[in-house]
């Protein structure tokens, strides 16, 4: 089976978690904060599930949707020997959101994960998906998901206090 059919055979896929704590590097290093599952949800995944970058939305708590990428991953610049997936979330908050619960939706695909030969072009190579992301999630297609039943029942009141 091609790479793209074993990828999107998947999604969208949905999933909650507690934000954790990483490494430290989204917000100091390239500053670009990522929120990062705990090693359960990402052992969970899909077995076939791709590493790499992917688009959805995502919500903290029972607040709004907001667009999102993800890494899942080894994140080879880094050479991490656990696999990590973590959330960018392209919305600012006012403060940070560990131990909150992290709702996404992972609508679709963006590339596979790279090793840089510099911090700059990491950089550069996230921002651009953030922006091929932004794009993408306003086909309708895409928009629908971010209405879906997943983020009602996170913001309905049974959910509060769990
Ligand atoms: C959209 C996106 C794309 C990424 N692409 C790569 C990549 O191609 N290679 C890589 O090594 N890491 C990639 N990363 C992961 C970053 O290296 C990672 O978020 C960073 O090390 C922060 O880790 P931390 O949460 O443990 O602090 C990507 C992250 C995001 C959000
Ligand atoms: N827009 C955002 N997207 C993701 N996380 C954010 C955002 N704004 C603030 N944060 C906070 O920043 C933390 C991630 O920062 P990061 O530097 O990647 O640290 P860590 O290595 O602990 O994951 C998240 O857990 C969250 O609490
Ligand atoms: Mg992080």
């Amino acid at each position: 089976m091609p790479l793209a059919d074993c990828v999107m055979r998947h999604l969208p896929y949905f999933c909650r978690g507690r934000v954790v704590h990483g490494f430290g590097r989204g917000s100091k290093q390239l500053g670009i904060p990522t929120a990062n599952f705990p090693e359960q949800v990402v052992d969970n995944l899909p077995a076939d599930i791709s590493t790499g970058i992917y688009y959805g939305w995502a919500s903290v708590g029972s607040g709004d949707v907001h667009k999102m990428v993800v890494s899942i991953g080894w994140n080879p610049y880094y050479k991490n020997t656990k696999k990590s997936m973590e959330t960018h979330i392209m919305h600012t908050f006012k403060e940070d959101f560990y131990g909150e619960i992290l709702n996404v939706a992972i609508v679709g695909y963006l590339r596979p994960e790279k090793n840089f030969d510099s911090l700059e072009s990491l950089i550069s190579a996230i921002q651009g998906d953030i922006e091929e992301a932004k794009k993408r999630l306003d086909l309708p297609e895409h928009l629908k998901i971010k209405e879906d039943n997943f983020f009602q029942v996170s913001k309905s009141k049974t959910m509060n206090g769990h």
